[in-house]
């Protein structure tokens, strides 16, 4: 039986209709990245596996029973968002700190997930006093404190430089590597989708459903600004010319490297 099954036979905001037949299923331990145009339900499905909304036709099931339901979903459930979500008047600490249980006796592991993504020097700093990547660590810590089995992360890396973003990437790596959760990565790069995950999962225009779930052939450790990525991202949209309907980038594979 799958960790999790999703069966979302529709979803719809007043007369527009959002999702429909859009199903897919995924093991503990996998990284699924959720690809599509700007604008086609990829928050939305989100927002449904997380219980944000539960108005949609369909079922979500983790382990054979209805996700929230489950006695042990909520706190095994992680959540990153486009926008780091800091409390800005707790430290970096204690913002990891908050999603504890038991903030007092798990303190020791807030503060070895933030040495972990880097920020062992800034563990009582102000949101205010940190960058743009480093509130993104705080988020990245935060939400690997509750060792989720679940971690939704809703393009958690984007508008940041090359860097700072391939940093972030392989700190989220290192700590899905360690701790496997099922991941279900949102983002509208594919190079970065390629980087990262085990399987794609390509949504149609809407009402969106799931139109190519593709596995990625490529060994880890993975260079997101390499030739691999390109020539496989060249490939893909070859092979399957409606993915460039939309928003996803057209390939640019470089041959300088
Ligand atoms: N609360 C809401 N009420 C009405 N319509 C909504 C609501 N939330 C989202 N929508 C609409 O649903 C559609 C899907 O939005 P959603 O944010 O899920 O797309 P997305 O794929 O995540 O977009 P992006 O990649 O730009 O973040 C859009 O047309 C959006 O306007």
């Amino acid at each position: 039986m799958p960790d999790l099954e999703v069966r979302i036979d529709e979803k719809r905001f007043g007369d527009a209709v959002i999702l429909r037949d859009l199903t897919f299923s995924a093991q503990c331990g996998e990284f699924l990245a959720l690809v599509g145009p700007s604008g086609v339900g990829k928050s939305t499905l989100l927002n449904l596996i997380a219980g944000l909304d539960p108005l949609f036709d369909g079922s979500i099931h983790w382990h054979g029973a209805p996700l929230h339901r489950h006695a042990h979903s909520p706190e095994r459930l992680g959540m990153m968002f486009q926008e780091p979500r800091l409390m800005p008047w707790l430290s970096a600490l204690d913002n990891v700190r908050l999603v504890l249980a038991d903030p007092a006796a798990e303190s020791e592991r807030a503060r070895t997930l933030l040495q972990e993504v880097g920020l062992g020097h800034a563990l009582d700093a102000w949101p205010n006093q940190l960058s743009g990547g480093m509130q993104r660590r705080v988020a990245l810590a935060r939400a690997f404190a509750v060792d989720p089995r679940l971690l939704l992360m809703d393009e958690p890396f984007v508008s940041l430089d090359m860097p700072t973003g391939n940093r972030l990437r392989e700190s989220l790596l290192a700590l899905w590597q360690r701790d496997r959760p099922l991941v279900l990565f949102v983002t509208h790069d594919l190079r970065e989708a390629l980087a990262l995950a085990d399987r794609v999962l390509f949504l149609s225009e809407p009402p969106a459903r799931i139109m190519l779930d593709y596995v990625v052939p490529l060994e880890r450790p993975r260079n997101l600004e390499g030739t691999a990525i390109a020539k496989l991202q060249e490939r893909l949209f070859s092979r399957h010319p409606s993915l460039l309907s939309g928003a996803l980038e057209a390939p640019s594979v470089r041959h300088d490297t």
